[in-house]
This record gives structure tokens, C-alpha cells and sequence, in this order.
């Protein structure tokens, strides 16, 4: 089977895209865990198929897969990338694009200037809902690890966050901490984990590790979650700049049952094709 595929980055958090319409790729978890190694396969954070919708007025559907394989809810960069991928092509002529995802329909504006905008809709905080393993919703949480107390914020933007509030990213245990967070019992579907340093009310520096593929350079779902989680412990205001080690994303939060709405760019960085 020859697969047609564009490779593509929003900040750094990079992409295997794939036109599902035009193609009938057959990827199962094996499949797309050798597509994603970055010695012996195309190398990348997540899969992208983009596909023909199943619900009406709406554009298209696309299908998120981290490396490991597992197909997620949501994908702040990919997202992006997606919408430049579709105009790009000539998919499509809008700049308002309706997407279907495994989270709900979400809507993308390109903007002249070629950044693009993503509505990601509002925040999901009940706790049996992002999933975390606690009864009421609280502004913190916390668990047990090795012997120490973490506290941590949860939002769910589709996918399952935690974010933790660390006095410098640099120094944040991201490798220790990170994996086992993401697999800890108090996160029934894994979590993705982000390491969040308050530079100002409206701006901060955030590295996160992703559930299914490790520390990436960049997480947009990451930067709305962290934004949401700041905003419950008042430490940040309604827009925040996320410092990301890609670069930066511009988030927008009203506040809790209000949309957010998240700006960055996307970069296509080259066509290939491949034989499996
Ligand atoms: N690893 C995430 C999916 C990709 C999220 C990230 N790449 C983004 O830009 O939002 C998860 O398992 O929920």
C-alpha cells in the first residue's frame, strides 16, 4: 500500500498528515507506532487522517493518533495544521471551517496572516468527566507519589490535562515526573501533564509531557489547559501568552461555559510518500 502524506508542525509538535479522502489507508495501533519511530519510520508526535464528515453542514472529519498508536479526542496543533493542510490542497476554498473530532465539531479561522484560530470550545472540569479519580471539582487537586504530596489543576479540552504550578519549567521535573503521572490510577484514561511557570497575569512558560508520546515541543490542548487551570486559581487573567519550547500560542478564556479560543501557527515542511 503506498500512502500519500504531508509532514507538518504547529510550534514544533509535528504531524504525519494524511488525505484519507483521496486514499483508503488501512493503519492499525502497529502500523502507525512504526510510522511515528523516528529512526525507522516517517517520525512523529501524532497521526492526522483527514476524512470526508458524517454529520451534516459540517466540512470534514479528522482522526487524531499519538505515536503509541491510541486514537485521542483532541489535538490543539493539529488542528492548525489541519486547516492549512485542507486549504493548502484546495480542499476547500473557506476560511471558517467546520471539523468534526472524536471531542465535537470545532471551528477554525485562517487569518491573514496565515496564523489560525481554533474555537475549542469550553473546558470540561467535573471531575468524573475529564476523567480524574475525585468526587467533587476543586481548583486543586492532589495525589500521592513516591512519598511526596503533588497538587495539581484538571481540565479536559477533549483530552484529559493535569497541570502543575512549578517555580521554573527549566528545572520542572518533566522526565521523572511526567510518565508517571500520565499512567498514575487517579487518571482512568492516562493524562496528558503540564508543567506551568507564572511569568504574569497574562503570560506564562509551559512544557508538557503528552500522554502517548512523551515531552513534545509544543501541546495545544496543553496551553488551553493550563490557561484554564491559571485562570480557576487566580493566577491569570482571560488571555494569556504560553511560552511553549516551540513558541508561543495566544489563549482566550471568558471563564467557566465560555468557549476558549486558541491562535498559533502551522508550517507545512514537506510531501512524501511512503510504501508499507
Ligand atoms: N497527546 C494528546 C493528543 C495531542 C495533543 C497535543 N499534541 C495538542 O496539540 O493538543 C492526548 O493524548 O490527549
Amino acid at each position: 500500500m503506498r500512502i500519500r502524506f504531508t509532514k507538518m508542525h504547529g510550534l514544533g509538535n509535528d504531524f504525519m498528515v494524511i488525505d484519507a479522502i483521496s486514499q483508503q489507508p488501512q493503519l492499525d495501533g502497529a502500523a502507525i507506532r512504526k510510522l511515528a519511530d523516528r529512526q525507522f519510520g516517517i517520525g512523529f508526535d501524532q497521526l492526522l487522517l483527514v476524512e470526508c464528515p458524517t454529520k451534516p453542514d459540517v466540512d470534514f472529519r479528522y482522526r487524531i493518533y499519538n505515536a503509541d498508536g491510541s486514537e485521542v479526542e483532541n489535538c490543539g496543533n493539529g488542528a492548525r495544521c489541519f486547516a492549512k493542510f485542507v486549504r493548502d490542497r484546495r480542499l476547500t476554498g473557506k476560511s471558517s471551517i467546520a471539523v468534526q473530532t472524536a471531542n465535537g465539531i470545532m471551528t477554525l479561522n485562517v487569518q491573514a496572516d496565515g496564523r489560525i484560530s481554533a474555537d475549542m470550545g469550553a473546558p470540561i472540569l467535573a471531575p468524573q468527566e475529564v476523567p480524574i479519580q475525585q468526587t467533587e471539582q476543586a481548583c486543586v487537586y492532589t495525589l500521592e507519589l513516591d512519598n511526596q504530596t503533588i497538587e495539581f489543576g484538571a481540565a479536559s479540552m477533549g483530552n484529559p490535562h493535569a497541570v502543575l504550578v512549578v517555580d521554573n519549567v527549566e528545572t520542572a521535573p518533566v522526565e521523572s515526573l511526567g510518565p508517571k503521572l500520565e499512567t498514575h490510577p487517579m487518571f482512568p484514561n492516562r493524562v496528558n501533564v503540564g508543567f506551568m511557570q507564572v511569568l504574569a497575569r497574562n503570560e506564562i512558560s509551559l512544557r508538557v509531557f503528552e500522554r502517548g508520546v512523551g515531552e513534545t515541543l509544543a501541546c495545544g490542548t496543553g496551553a488551553c489547559a493550563a490557561a484554564v487551570v491559571g485562570q480557576l486559581q487566580g493566577l491569570l487573567d482571560s488571555q494569556v501568552t504560553v511560552h511553549l519550547p516551540g513558541g508561543d500560542l495566544t489563549i482566550q478564556w471568558p471563564g467557566p461555559g465560555q468557549s476558549l479560543i486558541m491562535t498559533g501557527p502551522a508550517v507545512t515542511v514537506y510531501q512524501g510518500q511512503i510504501r508499507l
